[in-house]
């Protein structure tokens, strides 16, 4: 059996002048296609970091990381690049959009890094913003937008490449508890196209809408 994501016995430790933080403590998962993952956890418990490890933004110091049938821990960096472009989609924290880019431009950037030709690239936005229902935002820029149109970009942004992993980082974090709910509703639907997602969250109410919940504490890490 492949799962999407299998993770075992990953540590990751930042050391500095007279300081050493154990981030992860030999955390393991299994993540299998189609499921939606929340990690919560308070604040400074290592989410962060490991979504940073399951982004290929950062490395473990030791363990092993899967990313389907990819070992990534054999990859060279230029390979590891290619998956962060051609198989994950980011959400980040606070949307992390560009503010003097529009909508469309915004949403343009992950196509730029991907093999996806450029004769697509006009079709497969307006799509999105059709999908997101967001279409006649798409000149607009980011501050004429409210936080759930916001996230939306952030999200239509995070799918252009149609990567199969989406990590969001606090996803809801800047929306009101309706407009979250919304959001998680759109999350699902994504879910249903065997989309990957894993999503930190400090919100329980959010967390109770995924299929499993996993704990972050002190670096370990618990399922419900
Ligand atoms: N670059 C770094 N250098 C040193 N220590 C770090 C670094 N990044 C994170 N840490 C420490 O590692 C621990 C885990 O941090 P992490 O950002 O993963 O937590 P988090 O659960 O995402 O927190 P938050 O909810 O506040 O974002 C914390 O103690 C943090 O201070």
């Amino acid at each position: 059996m492949t799962y999407s994501i299998e993770i075992d016995q990953i540590c990751k430790t930042y050391r500095g002048v007279g300081y050493e933080v154990k981030a992860l403590r030999n955390v393991s998962m299994k993540i299998n296609t189609g499921e939606m993952t929340a990690v919560v956890g308070t604040s400074g418990s290592g989410k962060t970091t490991l979504l940073n490890i399951l982004g290929l933004i950062d490395s473990p110091d030791s363990g092993t990381y899967r990313l389907g049938d990819i070992d990534t821990g054999e990859c060279t960096e230029t390979e590891r690049a290619g998956l962060r472009n051609s198989r994950l989609g980011f959400i980040l924290q606070e949307f992390a959009l560009i503010d003097r880019y529009t909508v469309e431009q915004n949403i343009k950037i992950p196509l730029l890094y991907s093999n996806v030709p450029k004769r697509e690239w006009n079709m497969r936005i307006d799509a999105m913003l059709d999908k997101l229902g967001i279409a006649e935002k798409k000149k607009r820029r980011p501050a004429e937008l409210s936080g759930g149109q916001k996230q939306r970009v952030a999200i239509a942004r995070a799918l252009i490449s149609q990567g199969d992993v989406i990590l969001a980082d606090e996803p809801t974090g800047a929306l009101d508890s309706r407009t979250s709910l919304e959001i998680i509703d759109l999350f699902q639907r994504i879910k249903s196209e065997n989309k990957t997602i894993v999503l930190v969250t400090h919100d329980h109410d959010i967390a109770a809408e995924c299929d499993r919940i996993l704990h972050i504490e002190d670096g370990r890490l618990y399922e419900d």
